[in-house]
């Protein structure tokens, strides 16, 4: 087809800056059967990896997957992006135009989501309790990036509100067309991806799937979480309250979880 003929690697319209463990794969996933979407496979780390940034804007739009002329909207996505201080403004130089996405959990989620996957990586390791328990526990990296209003601050620096989208995460996995829909909009397209692709998958946990072959995520997502204590959670509800206000302030968006 004449679509075939003029390939190209284009640098992205849209990247999914973050937050890790809210759902970034999922997102991307289901919007890369989008038909005006080349979605990139990898992680590609380029604004914020100094080896990578190094190799300069081509190497950079060279890791862009190979897009039809349909594909007019090439999309990454790298979680790390929005926790990173020099990522803002190299993109803002590099893609002053580009659209930014960003998907947010309930921070206490995702801190318990983000320990379970760093626990997998170790044989021995503290529960979640204990690590709450600990004196200093709001430096504990799992803790800091829950706060999201510290970051969008430095993000605001270089891109205005109305270019940053933000994705209710939890309410990707219970009515994910309904965010798909918001997304579709924001980067003016049609909105092909509805209600009827999805399904729920109670061998993948309830978490919902594309219909599609490997329309559901891999293993490593929507583990199993541990128990965590009332005492956990009150703890890190009360940490998070001001983070969550700001947030709300920043962004202009009230999720019923913030
Ligand atoms: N449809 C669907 N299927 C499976 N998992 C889903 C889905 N939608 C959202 N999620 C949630 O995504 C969490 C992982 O987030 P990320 O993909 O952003 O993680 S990462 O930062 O790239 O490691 C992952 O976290 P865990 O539940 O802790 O595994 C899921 O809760």
């Amino acid at each position: 087809s004449p679509s075939e003929v003029t390939n190209s690697q284009q640098f992205p319209k849209a990247i999914i800056i973050g937050v890790k463990k809210c759902g970034t794969r999922a997102l991307l996933k289901f919007l890369s059967v989008h038909p005006a979407i080349a979605a990139s496979s990898q992680e590609v780390h380029f604004f914020d990896t100094p080896k990578n940034f190094r190799l300069g804007s081509d190497w950079y739009r060279n890791q862009m997957p190979i897009a039809t002329t349909n594909q007019y909207v090439t999309i990454e996505k790298t979680p790390h992006y929005f926790i990173d201080r020099h990522t803002p403004k190299r993109l803002a130089h590099l893609l002053p135009d580009v659209k930014l996405i960003l998907i947010l959990r309930d921070p206490v989620i995702r801190a318990i989501s983000d320990y379970v996957q760093i626990k997998s990586r170790h044989e021995y390791y503290p529960t979640f309790d204990e690590f709450i328990s600990m004196k200093n526990f709001t430096r504990w990296t799992p803790i800091k990036i829950g706060c999201y209003a510290i970051y969008l601050r430095r993000w605001l620096k270089y891109f205005p509100l109305e270019r940053i989208h933000f994705v209710d995460g939890e309410n990707l996995i219970q009515r994910p067309w309904e965010e798909l829909q918001h997304v579709q909009k924001f980067l003016n397209i049609s909105n092909d991806i509805r209600q009827e692709n999805f399904y729920f998958n109670s061998n993948k946990r309830g978490f919902p799937c594309i219909k599609q072959p490997n329309g559901c995520l891999g293993s490593s997502k929507g583990r199993q979480h541990p128990f965590i204590s009332d005492i956990t959670r009150a703890k890190l509800k009360n940490l998070y309250s001001t983070c969550n206000r700001q947030f709300k302030q920043l962004a202009q968006i009230n999720f019923p979880w913030l």
